[in-house]
């Protein structure tokens, strides 16, 4: 069978995860990277996929099945999904939950006016956390449930620092408050807000002269960090290409609950991550042939994970998937 043609549109973490995530699925290709940057100064992790500007996505019609959308979801995705959607099918990782339905909308009419397919907010939280949290509310409707992530780097946040300006570097940790975390094992405090459950410590390079406003913003940042007790220190370059590099993260959703008096169920589905970009770009290239086989179906439109079945995630057959029920 012919493979699945993926572009990569931004080359970041992310996007550099992809390029990895496409060759660990035999099914695929990588066609080319494109980038907002020049495309001579991008050192891929691969030797022979080729980089392209971004503005050349057009002349690819055609030539690529699905693009993967890796920017970031601070000021990146909000216009660049609706753009490239237009053109080709495509997959996200847009995580600003209280903006999804809003990213959802114009993306939709964009998908459709291009006759396209489009999957947004696939990754983790949003994406198999999400999946987890529904499944949990299914299976034991009268119950609570509980997410934490971390501690670990967190890469919308960590992003959405760097588009601060002056900032020249800058990475985001999300840090589990550990008696809420005690508690929550205990099937206690399902109602708190995730600011209610986490810190967020942020360690930013910048000048001297602009550290008070740069923390400003960042506290100050709506969905983000508003809402958070965030904590931001200044180092320098040195000291952060020592000792931030790792992009290590985890997290795990909880839901417990009755079945009748006696009964306590509790369903928990986790994840450890020794590299967070590398594992959320598996499954956005996971949810890019889910996008390319229900465009072959004429599925177009915007689609979340929740819309998305498992067995158009996989290329395994019914017959296959039948013998391993
Ligand atoms: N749903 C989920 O579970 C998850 C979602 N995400 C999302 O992934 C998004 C991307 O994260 P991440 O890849 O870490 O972000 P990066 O900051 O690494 O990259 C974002 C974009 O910035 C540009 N860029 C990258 N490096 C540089 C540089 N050195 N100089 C200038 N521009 C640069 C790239 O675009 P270009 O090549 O065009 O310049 C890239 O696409 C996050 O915003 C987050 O929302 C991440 C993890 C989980
Ligand atoms: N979207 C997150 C994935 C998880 C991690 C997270 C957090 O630490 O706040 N929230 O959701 C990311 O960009 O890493």
């Amino acid at each position: 069978n012919e493979k699945i043609k993926i572009g990569i549109i931004g080359y970041g973490n992310l996007g550099r995860g992809a390029e990895l995530a496409v060759q660990n699925n035999l099914d695929m290709e990588l066609v080319g990277i494109f980038t907002r940057r020049d495309p001579a100064t991008i050192k891929t992790a691969t030797h022979h996929v080729k980089v392209y500007p971004y503005h050349d996505i057009e002349s690819f019609k055609g030539k690529i099945d699905v693009m993967v959308l890796c920017g970031g979801s601070a000021s990146d995705l909000p216009k660049m999904s609706p753009e490239v959607v237009e053109h080709f099918p495509i997959v996200d990782s847009y995580d600003n939950h209280a903006k999804i339905p809003e990213h959802y909308e114009r993306v939709n009419e964009a998908a459709l006016k291009g006759g396209n397919t489009a999957i947004i907010s696939t990754g983790w939280d949003p994406g198999l956390f999400s999946l987890n949290r529904l499944l949990g509310e299914i299976v034991i409707p009268k119950g609570g449930t509980h997410t934490f992530w971390g501690e670990g780097l967190s890469q919308g946040h960590s992003e959405a620092v760097r588009r601060i300006k002056g900032v020249k570097h800058a990475v985001q940790y999300t840090v589990p408050i550990e008696s809420v975390l005690a508690d929550a094992r205990r099937g206690k405090g399902e109602n708190l807000s995730a600011a209610e459950r986490h810190k967020r410590v942020c360690y930013v390079v910048a000048d001297e002269k602009e550290h008070k406003r740069i923390e400003k913003e960042i506290k100050t940042m709506p969905d983000y960090f508003a809402p958070y007790d965030t904590t931001v220190h200044f180092i320098d370059e040195a000291t952060f290409f020592n000792e931030h590099q790792k992009m290590k993260h985890g997290g795990f959703v909880i839901r417990s609950g009755k079945t009748s008096p006696n009964h306590q169920q509790t369903v928990e589905f986790s994840l450890t991550l020794e590299s967070n970009p590398e594992f959320t770009a598996s499954v956005l290239v996971a949810y890019a042939r889910a996008a390319h086989r229900l465009q072959k179906k004429g599925e177009i439109g915007a689609k979340t994970p929740f819309d998305v079945p498992f067995a158009l995630m996989t290329n395994k057959t019914t017959a296959q998937l039948m013998k391993e029920l």
